[in-house]
Protein backbone atom coordinates (compact mmCIF):
# COMPACT_ATOMS: atom_id res chain seq x y z
CA UNK A 1 0.00 0.00 0.00
CA UNK A 2 1.26 3.35 -1.07
CA UNK A 3 -0.62 5.54 2.02
CA UNK A 4 -2.11 3.36 5.39
CA UNK A 5 -4.09 4.35 8.41
CA UNK A 6 -3.76 1.98 10.68
CA UNK A 7 -6.32 2.75 13.79
CA UNK A 8 -6.21 6.64 13.86
CA UNK A 9 -7.16 8.36 16.65
CA UNK A 10 -6.91 12.36 17.00
CA UNK A 11 -8.27 14.78 19.28
CA UNK A 12 -9.00 18.57 19.60
CA UNK A 13 -8.36 18.76 22.99
CA UNK A 14 -11.13 16.59 24.42
CA UNK A 15 -13.33 16.40 21.47
CA UNK A 16 -12.05 13.08 19.72
CA UNK A 17 -12.46 13.89 15.82
CA UNK A 18 -10.92 10.44 14.51
CA UNK A 19 -11.75 7.48 16.56
CA UNK A 20 -9.97 4.48 15.47
CA UNK A 21 -9.77 5.32 11.17
CA UNK A 22 -8.23 3.00 9.53
CA UNK A 23 -7.91 2.83 5.57
CA UNK A 24 -5.49 1.83 2.52
CA UNK A 25 -4.99 3.72 -0.19
CA UNK A 26 -2.92 1.72 -3.25
CA UNK A 27 -0.73 3.49 -5.58
CA UNK A 28 -2.34 4.48 -8.74
CA UNK A 29 -6.18 4.38 -7.40
CA UNK A 30 -8.20 7.01 -6.79
CA UNK A 31 -10.08 6.98 -3.21
CA UNK A 32 -12.59 8.48 -1.90
CA UNK A 33 -13.49 9.39 1.40
CA UNK A 34 -17.03 10.65 1.74
CA UNK A 35 -19.06 11.83 4.57
CA UNK A 36 -21.20 14.32 6.18
CA UNK A 37 -19.98 18.00 7.58
CA UNK A 38 -18.20 16.92 11.10
CA UNK A 39 -17.44 13.45 9.99
CA UNK A 40 -13.44 14.01 10.31
CA UNK A 41 -13.06 14.20 6.81
CA UNK A 42 -10.49 17.02 6.80
CA UNK A 43 -8.78 15.96 9.91
CA UNK A 44 -7.87 12.32 8.15
CA UNK A 45 -6.57 14.31 5.34
CA UNK A 46 -4.67 17.31 8.37
CA UNK A 47 -3.31 13.61 10.13
CA UNK A 48 -1.80 12.31 6.60
CA UNK A 49 -0.38 15.64 5.69
CA UNK A 50 1.37 16.49 8.91
CA UNK A 51 -0.70 19.17 10.03
CA UNK A 52 -2.47 17.00 13.03
CA UNK A 53 -0.87 14.33 14.99
CA UNK A 54 -2.47 11.11 16.20
CA UNK A 55 -3.26 10.58 19.72
CA UNK A 56 -3.09 6.57 18.87
CA UNK A 57 -2.79 4.57 16.08
CA UNK A 58 -0.48 4.92 13.01
CA UNK A 59 0.19 6.23 9.48
CA UNK A 60 2.36 4.42 6.41
CA UNK A 61 4.09 6.16 3.94
CA UNK A 62 5.27 3.53 1.47
CA UNK A 63 5.83 1.43 4.62
CA UNK A 64 7.41 3.62 6.55
CA UNK A 65 5.63 4.89 9.77
CA UNK A 66 5.13 8.19 9.59
CA UNK A 67 4.03 9.50 12.41
CA UNK A 68 6.51 11.61 13.82
CA UNK A 69 7.96 13.20 10.14
CA UNK A 70 6.80 16.89 10.39
CA UNK A 71 4.60 18.12 7.74
CA UNK A 72 7.13 19.55 5.09
CA UNK A 73 9.10 16.69 4.99
CA UNK A 74 6.26 14.63 3.93
CA UNK A 75 5.76 16.94 1.40
CA UNK A 76 9.01 16.00 0.23
CA UNK A 77 8.23 12.03 0.94
CA UNK A 78 5.50 12.74 -2.03
CA UNK A 79 2.37 13.75 -0.42
CA UNK A 80 0.52 16.83 -1.71
CA UNK A 81 -1.90 18.20 -0.34
CA UNK A 82 -4.72 20.92 -2.09
CA UNK A 83 -6.52 21.91 1.30
CA UNK A 84 -10.27 22.79 1.61
CA UNK A 85 -10.41 26.47 1.11
CA UNK A 86 -7.28 26.36 -1.17
CA UNK A 87 -5.14 28.54 1.02
CA UNK A 88 -3.78 30.14 -1.77
CA UNK A 89 -1.52 33.45 -1.24
CA UNK A 90 -3.40 36.20 -2.51
CA UNK A 91 -1.30 38.98 -2.69
CA UNK A 92 1.09 37.28 -5.02
CA UNK A 93 1.13 35.94 -8.51
CA UNK A 94 -0.80 32.91 -9.90
CA UNK A 95 3.38 31.85 -11.08
CA UNK A 96 4.47 32.98 -7.55
CA UNK A 97 1.91 30.57 -6.16
CA UNK A 98 2.05 27.87 -8.23
CA UNK A 99 6.16 28.36 -7.25
CA UNK A 100 5.73 28.11 -3.96
CA UNK A 101 4.02 24.75 -4.31
CA UNK A 102 8.33 23.66 -5.04
CA UNK A 103 9.38 25.59 -2.23
CA UNK A 104 10.94 22.32 -0.47
CA UNK A 105 12.24 20.81 -3.56
CA UNK A 106 15.66 21.04 -4.53
CA UNK A 107 15.97 19.80 -7.96
CA UNK A 108 13.85 20.80 -10.62
CA UNK A 109 11.08 21.55 -11.55
CA UNK A 110 10.41 22.49 -15.22
CA UNK A 111 8.61 19.72 -16.05
CA UNK A 112 5.77 20.13 -13.22
CA UNK A 113 5.39 23.65 -13.74
CA UNK A 114 4.87 23.52 -17.68
CA UNK A 115 2.34 20.20 -16.63
CA UNK A 116 0.49 22.40 -14.38
CA UNK A 117 0.23 25.74 -16.88
CA UNK A 118 -1.06 22.49 -19.30
CA UNK A 119 -3.85 20.76 -17.26
CA UNK A 120 -5.31 24.37 -16.61
CA UNK A 121 -4.63 26.68 -19.39
CA UNK A 122 -6.45 29.54 -17.58
CA UNK A 123 -3.59 29.75 -14.80
CA UNK A 124 -1.12 30.07 -17.96
CA UNK A 125 -3.21 33.06 -19.33
CA UNK A 126 -3.61 34.79 -15.76
CA UNK A 127 0.24 33.94 -14.63
CA UNK A 128 0.16 37.22 -13.83
CA UNK A 129 -2.99 37.94 -11.78
CA UNK A 130 -2.65 38.38 -8.38
CA UNK A 131 -4.10 35.13 -7.11
CA UNK A 132 -6.97 36.90 -4.63
CA UNK A 133 -8.46 38.25 -7.28
CA UNK A 134 -8.99 34.82 -9.21
CA UNK A 135 -12.79 33.50 -9.17
CA UNK A 136 -13.38 30.85 -6.71
CA UNK A 137 -12.96 27.64 -9.70
CA UNK A 138 -9.68 29.23 -11.10
CA UNK A 139 -8.50 29.37 -7.44
CA UNK A 140 -9.64 26.09 -6.85
CA UNK A 141 -7.53 24.99 -10.39
CA UNK A 142 -4.50 27.15 -8.66
CA UNK A 143 -4.41 24.96 -5.34
CA UNK A 144 -4.11 21.93 -7.05
CA UNK A 145 -1.63 23.16 -10.12
CA UNK A 146 0.18 24.30 -6.63
CA UNK A 147 0.25 20.86 -5.27
CA UNK A 148 1.24 19.56 -8.24
CA UNK A 149 4.65 21.56 -7.90
CA UNK A 150 5.55 18.98 -5.18
CA UNK A 151 6.08 15.78 -7.34
CA UNK A 152 3.14 14.13 -5.24
CA UNK A 153 2.80 10.75 -5.09
CA UNK A 154 -0.26 10.88 -3.26
CA UNK A 155 -2.42 13.92 -4.13
CA UNK A 156 -4.87 14.65 -0.91
CA UNK A 157 -7.94 16.71 -2.48
CA UNK A 158 -10.38 18.33 0.20
CA UNK A 159 -13.41 19.61 -1.15
CA UNK A 160 -12.01 19.90 -4.59
CA UNK A 161 -16.14 20.90 -5.65
CA UNK A 162 -16.91 23.58 -2.75
CA UNK A 163 -18.75 26.29 -3.73
CA UNK A 164 -18.34 25.75 -7.56
CA UNK A 165 -20.57 26.04 -10.50
CA UNK A 166 -21.73 22.54 -11.98
CA UNK A 167 -19.85 23.36 -14.92
CA UNK A 168 -16.67 24.04 -13.50
CA UNK A 169 -17.30 20.84 -11.03
CA UNK A 170 -17.29 18.82 -13.82
CA UNK A 171 -14.20 20.38 -15.47
CA UNK A 172 -12.21 20.01 -12.26
CA UNK A 173 -13.12 16.27 -12.08
CA UNK A 174 -11.81 15.59 -15.09
CA UNK A 175 -8.71 17.03 -14.54
CA UNK A 176 -8.34 15.14 -11.25
CA UNK A 177 -8.81 12.32 -13.26
CA UNK A 178 -6.35 12.78 -15.85
CA UNK A 179 -3.92 13.86 -13.30
CA UNK A 180 -4.55 9.93 -12.02
CA UNK A 181 -4.06 8.80 -15.66
CA UNK A 182 -0.90 10.37 -15.74
CA UNK A 183 0.38 8.12 -12.54
CA UNK A 184 -0.76 10.22 -9.41
CA UNK A 185 -2.55 8.61 -6.66
CA UNK A 186 -5.68 10.56 -5.54
CA UNK A 187 -7.36 10.53 -2.04
CA UNK A 188 -10.43 12.78 -2.60
CA UNK A 189 -12.69 13.94 0.27
CA UNK A 190 -15.80 15.20 -0.95
CA UNK A 191 -19.65 15.69 0.27
CA UNK A 192 -20.35 15.81 -3.49
CA UNK A 193 -20.79 11.73 -2.52
CA UNK A 194 -22.62 11.40 -6.71
CA UNK A 195 -19.25 13.07 -8.40
CA UNK A 196 -16.60 11.66 -5.87
CA UNK A 197 -18.21 8.20 -6.32
CA UNK A 198 -18.31 8.32 -10.14
CA UNK A 199 -14.27 9.43 -10.23
CA UNK A 200 -12.89 6.79 -7.77
CA UNK A 201 -12.29 3.16 -7.74
CA UNK A 202 -12.48 2.72 -4.30
CA UNK A 203 -14.45 5.03 -1.24
CA UNK A 204 -14.57 4.96 2.51
CA UNK A 205 -17.85 6.23 4.42
CA UNK A 206 -17.15 8.06 7.52
CA UNK A 207 -19.49 9.04 9.78
CA UNK A 208 -18.38 10.72 13.27
CA UNK A 209 -14.98 9.55 13.29
CA UNK A 210 -15.75 6.27 12.52
CA UNK A 211 -15.62 4.13 9.19
CA UNK A 212 -18.70 2.87 8.38
CA UNK A 213 -18.03 1.31 4.97
CA UNK A 214 -15.59 0.80 2.33
CA UNK A 215 -16.24 -1.00 -0.93
CA UNK A 216 -15.39 -0.37 -4.26
CA UNK A 217 -17.06 2.88 -5.23
CA UNK A 218 -19.32 1.43 -7.90
CA UNK A 219 -20.80 -0.70 -5.34
CA UNK A 220 -21.43 2.23 -3.11
CA UNK A 221 -23.16 4.32 -5.88
CA UNK A 222 -25.94 1.47 -6.29
CA UNK A 223 -26.14 0.91 -2.13
CA UNK A 224 -29.73 1.93 -1.25
CA UNK A 225 -28.33 3.09 2.41
CA UNK A 226 -25.42 5.71 1.14
CA UNK A 227 -27.72 6.61 -1.16
CA UNK A 228 -30.83 7.87 0.80
CA UNK A 229 -27.96 9.32 3.36
CA UNK A 230 -25.51 10.77 0.74
CA UNK A 231 -27.37 10.76 -2.53
CA UNK A 232 -29.83 12.24 -1.91
CA UNK A 233 -32.39 9.67 -1.83
CA UNK A 234 -32.85 6.35 -3.78
CA UNK A 235 -35.51 7.11 -6.32
CA UNK A 236 -35.08 3.77 -7.96
CA UNK A 237 -32.02 3.07 -9.16
CA UNK A 238 -31.12 6.04 -11.31
CA UNK A 239 -28.37 8.05 -10.38
CA UNK A 240 -29.22 10.68 -12.54
CA UNK A 241 -33.04 10.79 -10.65
CA UNK A 242 -31.00 10.44 -7.07
CA UNK A 243 -28.96 13.69 -8.36
CA UNK A 244 -31.89 15.47 -9.37
CA UNK A 245 -33.50 14.77 -5.86
CA UNK A 246 -30.27 16.10 -4.43
CA UNK A 247 -30.57 19.74 -5.91
CA UNK A 248 -29.55 21.55 -8.91
CA UNK A 249 -25.56 20.91 -8.46
CA UNK A 250 -25.61 16.98 -7.85
CA UNK A 251 -28.28 17.18 -11.34
CA UNK A 252 -25.46 18.57 -13.21
CA UNK A 253 -22.43 16.59 -11.89
CA UNK A 254 -24.96 13.65 -13.04
CA UNK A 255 -22.06 13.43 -16.63
CA UNK A 256 -19.77 11.22 -15.32
CA UNK A 257 -15.90 12.10 -16.14
CA UNK A 258 -14.85 11.06 -19.13
CA UNK A 259 -12.95 7.38 -19.52
CA UNK A 260 -13.35 7.31 -15.87
CA UNK A 261 -13.32 4.06 -13.43
CA UNK A 262 -17.19 4.31 -12.77
CA UNK A 263 -19.96 2.46 -13.25
CA UNK A 264 -22.74 3.91 -12.67
CA UNK A 265 -24.94 5.19 -15.42
CA UNK A 266 -24.93 8.44 -16.97
CA UNK A 267 -27.31 10.53 -15.11
CA UNK A 268 -29.70 11.92 -17.20
CA UNK A 269 -30.05 15.48 -15.44
CA UNK A 270 -29.44 18.59 -17.00
CA UNK A 271 -27.78 21.64 -15.36
CA UNK A 272 -30.39 23.99 -13.58
CA UNK A 273 -31.31 26.79 -16.02
CA UNK A 274 -29.52 30.07 -15.62
CA UNK A 275 -26.38 27.88 -13.76
CA UNK A 276 -23.41 30.25 -15.29
CA UNK A 277 -19.55 28.91 -14.82
CA UNK A 278 -18.08 31.84 -13.01
CA UNK A 279 -14.48 31.33 -14.28
CA UNK A 280 -15.25 31.68 -17.30
CA UNK A 281 -16.24 35.57 -16.64
CA UNK A 282 -13.88 36.29 -14.28
CA UNK A 283 -12.08 39.22 -15.08
CA UNK A 284 -8.67 40.50 -13.53
CA UNK A 285 -10.05 43.29 -11.91
CA UNK A 286 -11.20 41.19 -9.18
CA UNK A 287 -14.77 42.21 -9.19
CA UNK A 288 -15.50 38.45 -8.57
CA UNK A 289 -15.53 36.99 -5.55
CA UNK A 290 -12.48 35.30 -4.93
CA UNK A 291 -13.95 31.62 -3.40
CA UNK A 292 -17.14 31.85 -4.23
CA UNK A 293 -18.35 30.23 -1.11
N1 LIG B 1 -9.56 23.16 15.16
C1 LIG B 1 -10.55 22.46 15.72
N2 LIG B 1 -10.86 22.61 17.02
C2 LIG B 1 -11.85 21.88 17.60
N3 LIG B 1 -12.60 20.99 16.95
C3 LIG B 1 -12.35 20.81 15.65
C4 LIG B 1 -11.32 21.53 14.97
N4 LIG B 1 -11.31 21.14 13.67
C5 LIG B 1 -12.28 20.22 13.56
N5 LIG B 1 -12.90 20.02 14.75
C6 LIG B 1 -14.00 19.09 15.00
O1 LIG B 1 -13.61 17.80 14.58
C7 LIG B 1 -14.70 17.15 13.93
C8 LIG B 1 -14.29 16.74 12.52
O2 LIG B 1 -14.09 17.92 11.76
P1 LIG B 1 -13.59 17.88 10.24
O3 LIG B 1 -13.33 19.27 9.81
O4 LIG B 1 -12.50 16.89 10.10
O5 LIG B 1 -14.89 17.28 9.53
P2 LIG B 1 -15.26 17.20 7.99
O6 LIG B 1 -15.78 15.83 7.75
O7 LIG B 1 -14.13 17.64 7.14
O8 LIG B 1 -16.46 18.23 7.92
P3 LIG B 1 -16.91 19.26 6.75
O9 LIG B 1 -17.37 18.42 5.61
O10 LIG B 1 -18.03 20.01 7.41
O11 LIG B 1 -15.73 20.11 6.41
C9 LIG B 1 -15.86 18.11 13.99
O12 LIG B 1 -16.67 17.77 15.05
C10 LIG B 1 -15.21 19.46 14.20
O13 LIG B 1 -16.06 20.34 14.91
Amino acid sequence: MLLELKDVHVHYGKIEALKGVSLEVGEGEIVSLIGGNGAGKTTTLKTISGLRSCSAGSVFFEGADIGSMPGHRRVLAGIGQAPEGRGIFPGMSVHENLLMGAYARKDDHTKELAEAYELFPRLAERRTQAAGTMSGGEQQMLAIGRALLSKPKVLLLDEPSMGLAPMLVQQIFSIIEEINRRGTTILLVEQNAQQALRLAHRAYVLETGRIVRSAPASELLDDPQVRAAYLGGDVGGDPGAAAAASGPESVALSKPAKGGPAKGEPAKGEPAKGEAEPADDAEPDGADAPDGE
